[in-house]
Order: structure tokens, then sequence, then C-alpha cells
């Protein structure tokens, strides 16, 4: 059963609305992140992520992008500080990226895609469980790392590519899940330095398929959605 939602003209972002009336809400993702009119927080702290690489449980695709899911029953990887208070837990990362290189983030900045964009998604432990999360203002944060394409060979980028970018200068913002239920329930922190990706991995990216198995096949491309209404929220930098 091919989902109702998608990212193609006859059921992406433009109709999201049609069963998802938040689609115009006040705090919905992605925005386009202007740099000159972000405010400098000097409140705002340090990012401080702890990834523990063996609590990650399974990768699936899930007919919109393909998310590494992690067992978030301790707080073994977990992000604190920041702009938020507490400690939120890693549940899972996943991407948007583009049919071509011009195209694929879901944040811009001053106007400029990214070839793609990483969300590393995590919730508030205030509350039972993600599920339970996802519908409370303050349940979710996740971290929005925009990926450039690097022209090295492939062994070499596999050394140099992480998750993270070696600077966690972030802008901060409230805002939404940005694929449906489109819930207002995310704190956006999003890092100024990119990652770098190959060319190669970003074919891999490509080849991926949005229709399941005996569907005509369909590449997951494009799963992006465009820059949503700002509506009067600020945007905060951690760095000046
Ligand atoms: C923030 C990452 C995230 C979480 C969720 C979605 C999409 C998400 O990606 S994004 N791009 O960060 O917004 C769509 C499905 C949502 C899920 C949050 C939890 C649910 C709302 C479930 O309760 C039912 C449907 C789920
Ligand atoms: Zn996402």
């Amino acid at each position: 059963m091919s989902h109702a939602w998608g990212y193609a003209a006859n059921n992406g972002p433009d109709r999201w609305a049609d069963n998802f009336p938040i689609a115009n809400g006040p705090r919905q993702s992605p925005i386009d992140i202007v740099p000159g009119q972000a405010s400098y927080d000097a409140g705002l702290k340090p990012l401080n992520l702890q990834y523990d690489p063996s609590t990650c449980l399974e990768i699936l695709n899930n007919g919109h992008s393909f998310q590494v899911t992690f067992i978030d029953d301790t707080d073994s990887s977990t992000l604190r500080d920041g702009p938020i208070s507490g400690v939120y837990r890693l549940k899972q990362f996943h991407f948007h990226w583009g049919a071509s290189d011009d195209k694929g983030s879901e944040h811009t900045v001053a106007g400029t895609k990214y070839p793609a964009e990483l969300h590393l998604v995590h919730w508030n432990t205030k509350y039972p469980n993600f599920g339970d999360a996802a519908s409370k203002p303050d349940g979710l944060a996740v971290v929005g790392v925009f990926l450039k394409l690097l022209y090295l060979n492939a062994l070499l980028i596999d050394f140099l590519s992480t998750l993270l970018p070696g600077c966690l200068d972030y802008w901060t913002y409230d805002g939404s899940l940005t694929t449906p239920p489109l819930l207002e329930s995310v704190t956006w922190i999003v890092c100024k330095e990119p990652i770098s990706v190959s060319p190669e991995q970003m074919a891999k990216f490509r080849s991926l398929l949005f229709s399941a198995e005996g569907e005509a096949e369909c590449c997951m491309v494009d799963n992006y959605r465009p820059p949503q209404p700002l509506k009067g929220r600020p945007v905060r930098a951690s760095f000046q």
C-alpha cells in the first residue's frame, strides 16, 4: 500500500495541507536561514552530543527516506545543552536529498540549497517514549547537518566523512516535523558547517527506491520539503 502522501506532483508538499492542515501552521519546518537576520545569543551552550555506535539497531527504508534506528531504552546516545534543557535521547537519523547536486537539503542558507541534509533525531526523556514526545512542543530536538560534495577518491573520503562537522556552531529555532503529520514539536538545531559526501555516496542515496517490491520502480530522490514561512519566529545563532 503506497503512502497517501509523498513528494510527487499529485501528493507532494503543496498538497499536504489537504490532509494535514497544520502544514500552514505557525511553526512549520524547514525554513530559509538568513545568517544576517539571525541573532547571536551568548546564552546558548555548545552542543553536547554523546553517541554510542553500538546502540545502532537497524537500517530501514521507510518509503520516504532510509533511516538508522537506535536502541533508546538507556541514556547511551544523547543530546544535552545547546538550546535545550534536560536530556534528549537519539532515536534515529535519516537523510533528505535531491535528484541532482543543485538541490536536496530541506533548510537553505540565504537561499542556498545543499545536495543533502542529515537529521539526527532526539526525544525529550521527560516524556515516556518517542511517540509521546513527538506530540509535545518541547518533545523533539533534531540536529540538521548539511552535506556537500567533495570530489576526492572514495577511499580517502571514507576516512574523512563523519556524521558531525568539526565545528558545531549552529542556528536554532522552533519548528516541526518536515513530513506529515508535520507536528510542531521540534527544536531545530542546524549546524553552520557541512560534512562532506562523495559522488559515489550520493549515487547510492539516489539508487534507493520509494516503491515497494512488485510496484513500478520509482527512485527515491527529491524527498525534501521546501522552506516554509517564518511567521515572525526568532532564529538564534550560537556564534558571532
Ligand atoms: C523528527 C523526525 C521525524 C519523526 C517522524 C516523522 C518524520 C520525521 O522526520 S523529520 N524530517 O525530522 O521531520 C514522520 C512520522 C512520525 C515521526 C514522529 C513520530 C510519529 C508522529 C508517530 O507517532 C506516528 C507518525 C510518526
Ligand atoms: Zn528529516
